[in-house]
């Protein structure tokens, strides 16, 4: 079969945040040379690929994701000479280069939107999306991601521009197929110079209804998400340059569906390789909203990768992942990141890792990096975490001292505090001062501790990495949760016709007696993987207790 021979299958693949990687110099601030000289800890830890967020030049408000121009190096990450060469090095370690493309949107400063503003006779005007105002003020209701209204005016012209995020992050028209074109350029120009593949950021966001209706129920993605033209978008970029490079892309899906989700990751490739999507990662929000601080919903996450485990299996792909950019430290979130650190954070990967699809590694994640755990408002420096700070507390009356500790909870920073290398000072990212505080734990949270310490959260990633090459059925098998009902283990079965293997995790942190099918040929079973000293070397039973965030991975030759 086709997909046998396509790499991605069975990789895992290390995503770098390069402002908070390694500073090289003393800026503060991470740069192309830090990224250079890590490849070999990269190496080390065995990563297929490296998706490296945006390094365009960018007015940096939403760190990259607000792109001013699409063919140059932002001068903070280095230069396009630098990049040449963490191409080429990363190569020669046979690790692959995945770029992050965000083609939603642009930064305000870029020229096409410096060129469309404020003239309606700009030959650039059409390539952002411009209304008349409504009643005297915004087109729509529609909320931007970071807060507020979606629309800002622009004041010489009288007419508003749509922007999804920040008022700074304008959405393109995508109707306009000069605009497709373009973005078929941008690509073309990275894929030329030998980058291997594609994140496509809040890629599904790209096609809105063209109406523009006010939204009466919400907050008016469901007119823009999933929109209607979006697939066929999505074929003619990948007919006229993913398919014609060979790249892998992977979709950043917002608030996605599985039946559309199936479709941009179909294994005929028309439209792209995977997809991610977040709906795991909404487990502690209250009543679906994200500025609340809540425990997690154990049974509701089963259900949902049960949902997606099924449901892409034979018909998509699916990225795996608990952590990323925008999202808090899973350890913190999911896991205990005191007493049990060390077991929740390789639990919590074994229960991914072992799932089909293709994991996703952020930085730090590989050595436990937890929340930093910040306490005052001006730690922050996330537009979306300042901007929210401000509604909630002056719009909503969420008093400073819960909108703060619901930020300790949910902030993007929580994840973008500076990548723990040593012991010394700023735990070795920068000789500098780093742009955003290191988390206070990195004498004893760091890279360079757990490489050289066999039972480190690094070499249980690094064990990971290395099964999901070696044993098949991680990659192929068909999934079934065995215990859904189970009120502290999430037990599930990936089997194929040669293959069983049983991933058992116990998510809490009290000891509890797990009861294994009899139908299950233990007697030809072994276990492969375990958080717990000891486990590997015993026969497998039916019966047994699972200590605190325990973690077994068994297999059965059949
Ligand atoms: O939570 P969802 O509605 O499912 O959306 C997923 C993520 O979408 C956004 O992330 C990406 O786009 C942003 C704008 O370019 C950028 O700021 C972010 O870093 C990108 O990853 C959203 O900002 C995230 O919070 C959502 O998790």
């Amino acid at each position: 079969m086709k997909e046998q021979f396509e790499w991605w299958r069975t990789a895992t693949i290390y995503q770098i945040y390069p402002k908070s990687f390694c500073d090289s110099g003393s800026q503060g601030t991470g740069d192309i040379q830090g990224i250079i000289s890590k490849l070999d800890y990269l190496k080390t830890l065995g990563v297929d690929a490296i998706w490296l967020t945006p390094v365009y030049s960018s007015p940096m408000i939403d760190n990259g994701y607000d792109i001013s121009d699409y063919y140059n190096i932002n001068s903070d990450f280095g230069t396009m000479a630098d990049f040449d060469q963490l191409l080429e090095q990363a190569h020669q370690r046979g690790i692959r280069i995945v770029m992050d493309i965000v083609v939603n949107h642009t930064s305000t400063e870029h020229a096409w939107f410096q060129s469309a503003l404020g003239d309606k006779n700009s030959p650039y005007r059409d390539y952002y999306i411009w209304k008349d105002p409504v009643d005297g003020g915004a087109p729509t209701n529609w909320q931007s991601k970071f807060g507020g209204n979606a629309w800002e005016l622009d004041e010489a012209t009288g007419q508003y521009y749509l922007h999804l995020f920040a008022k700074e992050q304008a959405d393109l028209n995508w109707e306009n197929p000069k605009v497709r074109q373009e973005v078929k350029d941008v690509i073309s120009f990275w894929a030329e110079k030998g980058v291997d593949g594609f994140r496509l950021d809040v890629i599904n966001l790209i096609s809105k209804q063209q109406d523009f209706p006010n939204d009466c129920l919400g907050d008016g993605r469901r007119f823009y998400t999933d929109g209607p033209r979006v697939h066929e978008y999505l074929q003619e970029i990948s007919e006229a340059v993913f398919q014609k490079y060979g790249s892998v892309t992977v979709g950043e899906m917002s608030s996605t569906t599985l039946e559309h989700c199936q479709q941009y990751s179909s294994l005929d490739s028309k439209e792209l390789s995977m997809v991610f999507n977040f709906h795991h990662l909404k487990v502690d929000y209250s009543n679906g909203e994200k500025w609340t601080k809540a425990p997690f919903d154990f049974l509701q996450l089963k259900e949902i990768f049960n949902h997606w485990q099924q449901g892409l299996n034979g018909k998509g792909w699916g990225a795996l992942f608990w952590c990323n950019h925008d999202q808090p430290r899973v350890v913190s979130r999911l896991g205990d990141d005191q007493q049990y650190r060390v077991e929740s954070a390789k639990m919590l990967a074994a229960s991914v890792h072992m799932m089909q699809g293709t994991p996703y590694v952020y930085q730090g994640e590989e050595i436990g990096m937890t929340n930093p755990g910040y306490t005052s408002i001006e730690q922050y420096r996330d537009v979306e975490s300042t901007n929210m700070y401000d509604i909630m507390v002056n719009e909503h009356g969420v008093t400073e001292q819960d909108m703060l500790a619901i930020l300790a909870q949910k902030s993007r920073d929580n994840s973008r505090t500076p990548m723990q290398w040593n012991d010394s000072q700023y735990a070795g990212f920068s000789k500098g001062q780093p742009w955003l505080e290191v988390a206070a734990n990195y004498p004893e949270i760091n890279a360079e501790k757990a490489v050289v310490d066999d039972n480190s959260v690094f070499h249980f990633y690094r064990r990971l990495i290395e099964l999901r090459k070696e044993i098949d059925v991680i990659t192929t098998g068909d999934y079934t949760d065995m215990m859904p009902e189970h009120d502290s283990i999430f037990c599930y079965k990936r089997e194929s016709e040669s293959q069983v293997l049983v991933c058992i995790n116990n998510y809490y942190g009290e000891v509890v007696e797990c009861f294994l099918p009899k139908a299950l040929e233990l007697e030809k079973g072994e276990y492969v993987l375990s958080n717990y000293a000891g486990v590997t070397e015993q026969k497998p039973t039916h019966c047994f207790a699972l200590q605190p965030y325990e973690t077994r991975v068994l297999l059965i030759n059949r």
